[in-house]
């Protein structure tokens, strides 16, 4: 699904996010991405949908060679992932129901298609009443709730998330982790970049560990392993 080998990132200012990466993430994993502040979690998340250019390295995501890429051909990678974002990102003056609409690839689809395609991933993040609402009507869980049916909704064979629990409360870092594995248990990949250790220690899933730019550790059933 997704193969790094010796893949470097080094900003415009010098800054060395990411140093002699190698990894390989199988189809259908849900991954951890844990560290310190820093340590180069999201630059790691952003170079898997090519947000970011590696500076050295090989990096494949379902099947495309990232570095050969053309710039054209960006969209046809992002339909194969979907992106959640800490501060969930929607569009405030569209209705939930838009805001997922917005996002489908429309590609020879009928109006009813796209409709029942949209129901059905409101009804899989349990908003479908809440459809005509708009982002500042909700609750934050409800908010990044809708930010994961936009994600889900062209069905894509990963969904990168980048802190996605990050301004929730506790309870509702919950109903968003159990949205995430019920995306998972139908096959997707999920990659999670997140400080919760809390999360991490009870759902126990393969653990990616980034410090200075290097992974120092990558375990089956890890535990978070930082104090915080
Ligand atoms: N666009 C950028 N330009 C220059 N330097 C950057 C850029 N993005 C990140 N960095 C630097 O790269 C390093 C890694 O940052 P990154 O955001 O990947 O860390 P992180 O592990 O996600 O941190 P956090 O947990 O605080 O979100 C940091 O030193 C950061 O300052």
């Amino acid at each position: 699904m997704i193969t790094m080998e010796n893949v470097s990132k080094t900003y415009s200012n010098g800054v060395t996010a990411l140093n002699d990466i190698s990894i390989h993430i199988d189809r259908g994993e849900f991954v951890y991405i844990v560290g310190p502040s820093g340590a180069g979690k999201s630059s790691f998340i952003r170079l898997i949908y090519r947000e970011a250019k590696p500076t050295k390295g090989k990096i494949i995501v379902s099947d495309r060679d990232l570095s050969k890429l053309k710039e054209r051909h960006i969209p046809y990678l992002r339909r194969d992932i979907g992106v959640v974002f800490q501060d969930f990102k929607l569009l405030q003056k569209l209705t939930v129901y838009e805001n997922v609409a917005f996002a489908l690839e429309v590609i020879e689809t009928s109006p009813r298609s796209i409709k029942r395609r949209v129901q059905e991933v409101l009804k899989l993040v349990g908003l479908e009443a809440k459809e005509k609402m708009i982002p500042s009507e909700l609750s934050g869980g409800e908010q990044q709730r809708v930010a994961i049916a936009r994600a889900i909704v062209n069905n894509p064979k990963v969904v990168i998330a980048d802190e996605p629990t990050g301004n929730l409360d506790p309870d509702t870092s919950w109903e968003i982790m159990k949205v995430l594995e019920d995306i998972n248990s139908k096959g997707t990949t999920i990659i999670m970049a997140t400080h919760s250790k809390h999360i991490v220690n009870t759902i126990k899933r393969r653990v990616i560990a980034i410090e200075d730019g290097v992974i120092v550790r990558d375990q089956q059933r890890g535990d978070y392993g930082y104090e915080i």
